[in-house]
């Protein structure tokens, strides 16, 4: 039984966006619907639906989706009662009339990602979504490289242009429960009532649900999952079991446990043949703060160059490179292969 006098927390629920990174963006149609129609029913407010990088990500450096975008978010949108479909985008990489095509086919909330020091980049996109009717939510990505104060000022910056809701994005999961829970609550104390506080967690250091449960109890009322922890890297925090965690805290989330739980096991599960796993190179990954997405390029470029993964990531980490410097993991890769 939930205790109606602990505030609310919304699960959304990515796995057809981040976990589109764990089946190297090849959901199809059939697919989409049934993961969305059981995490509609069994309650779910929010749906992402996406490549793995967002908007217009299908591309040679991303990877190629096998359906387009657009037309796994009306299907998506198509398949649901009650949830709202969300998209994400990365400016630069999916544009405004991206986000108008979205929004054009039944998408209701629109999430623009930017790394945690370039908030300023979304800003004529949070104008553009707003203008739309749509709901926005702001990703801060990998929000360990900075201190919370940074972070909160960059969080200004995206209420300020309309975001209602920023998210501390662990894109690494590189975060423990007291490093999140310092961030949201410096995000909280800058935003006030101005904009809610999210968390976006991964398990690369098996923190997803602790760091999540932190994040709630810092102030995050939005805290994102994927089924069966599908996502890039070592996959993101299980939605079925922050529905249960939270549901066994007494912390309403509107989700039915049970229906969870039978959408995990029953619906996700058996479409998926290869689940993330935390192993040598996703730890390497917490370990050194090196974005998740990285993970499949890392191990194409070791593969090609006859390096290991796990080493190639260890440098990445090191070099501090961020989402869009996809290119350099070759260069890494290239640069170890010499070396041997
Ligand atoms: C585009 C990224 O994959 C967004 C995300 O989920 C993260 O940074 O984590
Ligand atoms: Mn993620």
């Amino acid at each position: 039984m939930s205790d109606t006098t602990k505030p609310f927390v919304r699960i959304t629920d990515t796995t057809l966006r981040d976990g589109s990174h764990a089946v190297r963006h090849q959901f199809t149609e059939r697919q989409v619907r049934d993961v969305a129609g059981a995490l509609d029913a069994a309650g779910v407010q929010v749906i992402e639906v996406t490549h793995g990088d967002g908007l217009s990500g299908s591309s040679f450096n991303y990877g190629f989706s096998k359906v387009r975008d657009i037309e796994l978010v009306a299907a998506a949108v198509d398949e649901v009662e009650q949830a709202r479909i969300a998209v994400l985008m990365l400016p630069g990489l999916g544009t405004v009339a991206d986000l108008r095509e979205a929004h054009g086919v039944g998408a209701q909330v629109a999430r623009i990602a930017t790394h945690c020091t370039e908030a300023d980049v979304s800003i004529q996109h949070f104008q553009a979504a707003r203008e739309l009717g749509m709901e926005t939510v702001g990703f801060l990505m990998l929000a360990h490289r900075v201190e919370p104060d940074e972070l909160a000022a960059q969080a200004r910056i995206m209420a300020d242009a309309g975001c209602e809701c920023v998210y501390v994005v662990d894109s690494a999961g590189a975060l423990f429960p007291h490093t999140a829970a310092a961030r949201v609550e410096a995000l909280v104390q800058e935003l006030g009532d101005d904009a809610q506080v999210g968390f976006h967690g991964h398990q690369n250091l098996s923190l997803g649900i602790a760091n999540s449960i932190a994040a709630y109890e810092a102030g995050a009322r939005q805290i994102d999952g994927t089924l069966c922890a599908l996502g890039a890297g070592a996959g993101n925090s299980p939605s079925e079991i922050l529905a249960t965690a939270f549901g066994a805290l007494g912390i309403p989330t509107g989700i039915d446990e049970e229906r969870m739980l039978a959408a995990a096991e029953e619906v996700l599960r058996p479409i998926i043949t290869r689940m993330p796993v935390a192993d040598r190179a996703s730890i390497v990954q917490g370990r050194y703060g090196v974005y998740n997405s990285f993970l499949l390029h890392a191990e194409r470029a070791a593969e090609r160059y006859g390096v290991p993964a796990y080493q190639v990531l260890k440098r990445v980490g090191e070099a501090g490179y961020v989402g869009g410097q996809e290119d350099m993991i070759i260069d890494v890769a290239i640069e170890l292969a010499a070396a041997r």
